[in-house]
């Protein structure tokens, strides 16, 4: 599940555009009415770029075909229709087929939409209809649904694709219809669930929203995938040939991007690749933080889960956490993280503050702080001495830390700072005992917590983040004081973005060598080479890194 942005400050999450949307229900509605270049490729070229053309890219038809609707009597139609509930229209399924078309064809991201009140208004204007009201049940069912298929779109187009060729011969969908599409295959594939039902329901909603042929479509398409799970028959890629054939074919079974099953081969190995996809394609598990600092011991949140019936298991690293995997909207409802009782924090990132190891009466500079998980942490144990300058570029997910430290009563040690770490630095005089540098990376280590994020990196950002780090590094070592402590961590699991960066940073700046984090975190998180290092398969956390960096006195 993902979770509301305005509650996310206690999970690392990896950096957002400053502009997430630029969204307009009419011009997604016009631009779903026709038919489209749908932005998705089922196979990715090697460059992970699906901006290029690749094989089975669906493109629009030059002349358009016979039942599709021309724009003008659509247009007339709609008009028409959005006087109307249609009540026999499954909601959830017609909400999540609409949020899956605002991800895909607006880059939208699933956990802010889950925050977004207007959703409904959103959803009315672009199926041209009104469904009924969303209770918290079918927005529980919305969420699952969306995060399903976004998981698990590169398998569920290839049966689609697969099936849809053999019945029809022709390879072009219009977007909510190959949303539509997704959705119902991924009931009757993944959830096992009756495919009566599903088509059923599928096919009036592809109707309602679309024109009875493409009901007719999603009818014959879904009743195929379920015979076919039926006999035991889905379609799928053999894993043979040459290393890139290979990882063509896992990047469809377990459904990533062909450039990460690729990258990952090529540092774990074929079995350790498999694990992780398979890791990222389950739903995640939540840690949570009982807020000593406001009295509240682990002890006394385990009472409170216990009230609210959500199931929880004690972290062995850290004894302020514990992890959940479902009832977090029943902690959320009950109102513990707005009050400040706990924060909703991956252990993973607890222990990226265990490598910080923050002593009450120091100064600590949080460069790259926002959403704050990381900073309030930290304040947590400075005991009201000392303080925490937390640092970050962006203003609106900044004011999120501000609001955290307010609501977590750490606002007397967390001092804001609304800049660019690389400006911040220039002219100041602030050295610190301990920086943190937590940079913005790709999140290759969240991606069971953010569904659509492997769907939106490529390669060449991964080449960006890393030039990135290296500036932001440079920028963070100024403001370590002789004998202090720099900490470079990263919720991504990839050397380029972790080992590596630190060894051309240490060619870069001799004044500084890593420090062992052995004496800051259990011994199964320290590397060889002491750093620190959280795997998701073997610990059952995100992935992460932090390296503890120390500043000679001369
Ligand atoms: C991985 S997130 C930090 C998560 C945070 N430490 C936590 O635990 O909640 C990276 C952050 O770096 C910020 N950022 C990116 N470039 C920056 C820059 N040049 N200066 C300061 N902050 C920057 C982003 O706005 C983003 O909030």
């Amino acid at each position: 599940m993902a979770l509301p942005a305005y509650l996310c400050s206690g999970i690392s999450l990896t950096s957002y555009p400053h502009e997430l949307f630029r969204l307009s229900s009419n011009s997604l509605h016009t631009r779903t009415s026709q038919r489209l270049l749908c932005t998705t490729s089922l196979i990715d070229n090697e460059q992970g770029n699906s901006s290029k053309p690749a094989k089975y890219r669906l493109r629009p038809k030059k002349s358009k075909p016979k039942s599709v609707d021309k724009p003008k009597e659509l247009k007339a139609k709609v008009v028409d229709k959005s006087k109307k509930l249609f009540s026999n229209v499954s909601p959830h399924r017609a909400a999540s087929a609409v949020r899956l078309l605002r991800i895909e064809e607006q880059g939208a991201y699933a956990d802010l939409l889950n925050a977004n009140s207007n959703e409904i208004k959103y959803i009315h204007g672009t199926l041209g209809f009104r469904i009924k009201p969303l209770d918290a049940r079918n927005s529980r069912l919305v969420t699952d649904i969306v995060s399903g298929v976004l998981r698990w779109k590169r398998y569920l187009d290839y049966l689609i694709f697969s099936l849809y060729r053999r019945t029809k011969g022709a390879n072009d969908i219009e977007p909510l219809l190959q949303q539509i599409l997704r959705i119902g295959a991924y009931e009757i594939v993944k959830l096992g669930m009756p495919p009566y039902a599903v088509v059923n329901e599928n096919v009036t909603l592809a109707k309602a929203a679309l024109r009875i042929g493409a009901g007719n479509m999603v009818n014959g398409i879904l009743r195929k995938i379920a015979s076919c799970k039926e006999n035991d028959t889905l379609p799928l890629p053999a894993v043979e040939g040459d290393s890139r054939s290979k990882a063509r074919a896992l990047g469809v079974i377990y459904s990533h991007p062909v450039w990460m099953v690729r990258r990952w081969i090529s540092y774990l190995g074929q079995e350790a690749t498999i694990n992780l996809m398979e890791w990222n394609n389950n739903p995640p598990c939540f840690g949570l933080r009982a807020n000593n600092n406001k009295g509240i011991s682990r002890d006394d949140l385990v009472v409170l889960l216990n009230k609210l019936e959500v199931p929880y298991k004690l972290s062995p690293y850290l004894e302020e956490f514990v992890h959940v995997t479902t009832g977090l909207q029943n902690v959320i409802q009950a109102g513990l993280i707005k009050e400040g009782t706990c924060a909703v924090q991956d252990e993973s990132a607890g222990l990226v503050v265990s490598v910080v190891d923050p002593q009450p009466g120091e100064t600590i500079i949080d460069c790259c702080a926002a959403p704050g998980g990381k900073t309030l942490f930290m304040a947590s144990h400075l005991q009201g001495q000392g303080k925490v300058i937390a640092i970050d570029i962006n203003r609106g997910r900044l004011r999120m830390v501000e609001e955290g430290a307010i609501i977590q009563a750490l606002d007397s040690v967390v001092t804001t700072c609304h800049n660019d770490l690389c400006d911040f630095v220039v002219g100041s005089s602030i050295q610190a005992d301990k920086v943190l540098l937590d940079a913005p990376c790709s999140g290759l280590g969240v991606l069971r917590k953010k569904p659509d994020l492997r769907w939106k990196r490529s390669l060449e950002d991964l080449e960006q983040l890393m030039s990135l780090q290296d500036k932001l590094l440079d920028a963070a070592s100024l403001l370590v004081k002789p004998g202090g402590i720099l900490v470079y961590s990263t919720c991504s699991t990839d050397p380029g973005e972790n080992m590596e960066r630190v060894d051309s940073f240490l060619t870069r700046h001799p004044e500084f060598i890593v420090e062992s984090v052995e004496k800051f975190v259990p011994d199964e998180f320290v590397s060889e080479e002491g750093f620190y290092f959280s795997h998701t398969s073997n610990h059952f956390l995100d992935g992460a890194f932090a390296a503890r960096l120390y500043r000679m006195t001369n």
